[in-house]
């Protein structure tokens, strides 16, 4: 069964999305022998822009194997084409196949949210929720998607938007202008309505980094979802190496293989956001009193949870 572009916004279910995340994200940095994700191939091609990715990983204990195939081409539109396939890891048949585009934007988005519950609603007051404000930064795929997902799950008081190119802007404002009172875009990322901002995410393919550390506010949590390339990177030195900050990863060992930011800053990394989950202990400690960033650069097992939810919806009906 093949699940097309409309057909996984139909049936990607966020909560269960979100379930499945937790569970694998955890079991993942708990080294469950269950779970086992190498490190996904990331192949340069020609001018080294345009990249060849394959993530494979199995879930024993769920039963699943997933691999997904997708390229990279910036200057194409889509900028990221491929297919997901699911199978059964006790009889290795294949259960489906989907649509990498709509999945990776779904999934990473979901990844995002999952890691703002933990290190910024978690230490809000009923206050501070009412009154919270968001900032896209990037306003194509992963920035209509993060908005998409971070609008369905959480009521915000304000969205701002900033996008190198002000089209993408205006047409992401103009989607949600029925559906959000306060929807603006910022003129430039040193607008005092940065400062305003309570969660940023970067979605952007910069190599340049967009925001330093005077131009948020202390605080603030921000999932940096851009770079997976040791030249790319969204946020400055600053930022990631200052005292009030912590980071957090998706995987240590593709981030420290993959992000500009880890990288260039040499930034500690606090802990992977699969040791939050049932953690409060370790929560607090990372995020009372401080900045929190999410760097992601996305893993095979993030995939293998919303292809479970595609085939579960189906098998479930
Ligand atoms: N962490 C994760 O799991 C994932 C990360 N990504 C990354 O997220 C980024 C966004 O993904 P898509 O929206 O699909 O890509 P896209 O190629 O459609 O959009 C990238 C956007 O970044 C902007 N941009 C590029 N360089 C810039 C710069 N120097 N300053 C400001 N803006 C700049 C472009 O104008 C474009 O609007 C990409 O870098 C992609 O590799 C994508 C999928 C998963
Ligand atoms: O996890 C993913 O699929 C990707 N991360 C960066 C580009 C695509």
């Amino acid at each position: 069964m093949y699940f097309d572009e409309s057909s996984v916004k139909q049936y990607l279910s966020l909560p269960s999305l979100l379930e499945i995340l937790s569970d694998v994200l955890h079991r993942y940095s708990k080294h469950d022998p269950s779970l086992q994700q190498p490190i996904r191939s990331v192949l340069p091609i020609d001018d080294r822009q345009n990249f060849l990715l394959n993530k494979p990983c199995i879930d024993l204990h769920r039963g699943y194997m997933c691999v997904k195939t997708i390229t990279y081409f910036p200057a194409s539109s889509p900028t990221i084409d491929g297919v997901v396939s699911l199978f059964d890891s006790k009889t290795g048949r294949l259960l489906l196949t989907a649509d990498a585009k709509e999945i990776t934007a779904q999934r990473t988005a979901a990844t995002s949210f999952l890691a703002t519950q933990l290190l910024a609603f978690s230490k809000w007051t009923d206050d501070k929720k009412n009154h919270a404000c968001l900032t896209i930064i990037g306003c194509s795929v992963q920035g209509h998607a993060h908005l998409e997902v971070f609008t369905q799950l959480f009521k915000w008081n304000k969205v701002y938007l900033w996008s190198r190119n002000v089209k993408n802007a205006i047409d992401l404002q103009s989607k949600y202008a029925s559906q959000l009172k306060h929807i603006e875009i910022l003129k430039d990322l040193n607008d005092i309505r940065l400062q305003e901002t309570d969660v940023i995410c970067t979605c952007t393919g910069s190599e340049q980094a967009l925001i330093g550390l005077k131009q948020v506010k202390k605080g603030v949590h921000i999932n940096a979802v851009g770079s997976f390339s040791p030249k790319m990177r969204e946020l400055a030195d600053d930022l990631m190496i200052s005292e009030d900050t912590n980071v957090v990863v998706d995987s240590r060992e593709s981030a420290m293989k993959e992000a500009g930011e880890i990288i260039q800053s040499k930034a500690n990394i606090a802990a992977e956001v699969g040791e939050l989950v049932n953690n409060e202990v370790l929560l607090q400690e990372i995020s009372q009193q401080k900045t929190t960033i999410f760097k992601s650069v996305g893993l095979a097992i993030e995939d293998l949870a919303a292809a479970i939810v595609l085939h579960e919806s189906k098998t479930n009906a």
